[in-house]
């Protein structure tokens, strides 16, 4: 038996198809929804990545900014913009792309964005919010996972759910929106001793770690919703996750694919705080 597939690009579809909605009414009202994505250096995935965001924006009925600076830009210069783009009318969400280069300190940045404005909720006061269950943006990706597992119908009260990766942007805002919808929540990290033993135990599986194959099939409960947030080249250069998709999928009920999975709804939930940013001015 092999798992059903949770189609990325389907849902996204599908929720776009409201936000689009959304925008046209915000539109109506003179408050067509604005986002600002800034780049600092030219590496060529966030090249990728800035420029799909834009075009969603696009393709969706939002005002999009694309700001690019070489490299060398310092933390000041980057500091006045996103000051410009806090006072700016026509701008919702503010989008600084990760990571910045070593010489920009990405905290003191991320904290300088108007925390009302940040879509991607990594503003310290926006992940206060949320782990105390009062959120003003759930951060992107974590986000859309949920709405995969929702998309499912999937039961996540009393759930097994494990995460395995604990960084600010994925593991931990997902263990905590996890927690919230009622599952048992083990976060897993680069130091776990018998990582399968625990992600055996899951009936979700959340992996974010950039590390290919890190989750082969024998560490998949059978039957259990395996959700990839992983972003890896294979040897021949083709994109895939941190699971090995050919031989988990056998075992799962549910499996995420990369390309195609976790990474659209990613830029769809961008939009839809960028929507909801909007909704409240
Ligand atoms: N401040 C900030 N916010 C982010 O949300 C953020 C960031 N920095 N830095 C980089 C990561 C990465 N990320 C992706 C989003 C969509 C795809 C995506 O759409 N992937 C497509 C494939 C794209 C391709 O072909 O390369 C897919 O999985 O099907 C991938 C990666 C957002 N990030």
């Amino acid at each position: 038996m092999s798992a059903q597939l949770i189609d990325g690009n389907l849902l996204s579809q599908q929720l776009r198809a409201d936000v689009a909605k959304r925008a046209a009414a915000l539109t109506a009202q003179g408050k067509q929804p604005g986002l600002a994505v800034i780049l600092v250096g030219d590496s060529p995935a966030s090249q990728v990545y800035v420029r799909n965001k834009v075009k969603a924006c696009q393709d969706n009925g939002l005002h999009s900014v694309l700001e690019k600076y070489e490299a060398t830009m310092t933390e000041a210069e980057l500091l006045a913009r996103i000051d410009a783009l806090n006072q700016d009318p026509k701008i919702n969400g503010i989008l600084v792309q990760l990571p910045l280069p070593a010489h920009i300190d990405s905290h003191k940045v991320i904290e300088a964005i108007a925390p009302e404005k940040d879509v991607d909720g990594f503003h310290v006061s926006n992940a206060g919010l949320l782990m105390t269950g009062q959120p003003l943006f759930r951060p992107c990706t974590p986000y859309g996972v949920m709405k995969m597992l929702e998309s499912i119908d999937y039961p996540v009260r009393g759930a097994n759910a494990v995460v395995v990766g604990a960084s600010n942007i994925v593991g931990k805002p997902q263990a905590m929106l996890l927690l919230q919808a009622g599952a048992t929540v083990t976060i897993c990290n680069s130091k776990t001793r018998d990582l399968g033993h625990h992600t055996r135990q899951a009936d979700i599986l959340v992996v974010a770690t950039g590390k290919r194959n890190i989750v082969t099939a024998d560490m998949v409960k059978p039957g259990a919703v395996v959700i990839d947030v992983g972003m890896n080249r294979d040897d021949n250069g083709k994109l895939c996750g941190d699971v090995d998709f050919a031989n988990a999928r056998e075992v799962a009920g549910w499996i995420t694919p990369v390309p195609g999975g976790v990474g659209p709804m990613t830029i769809t939930m961008l939009l839809v705080n960028t929507i909801e940013a909007a909704e409240r001015t």
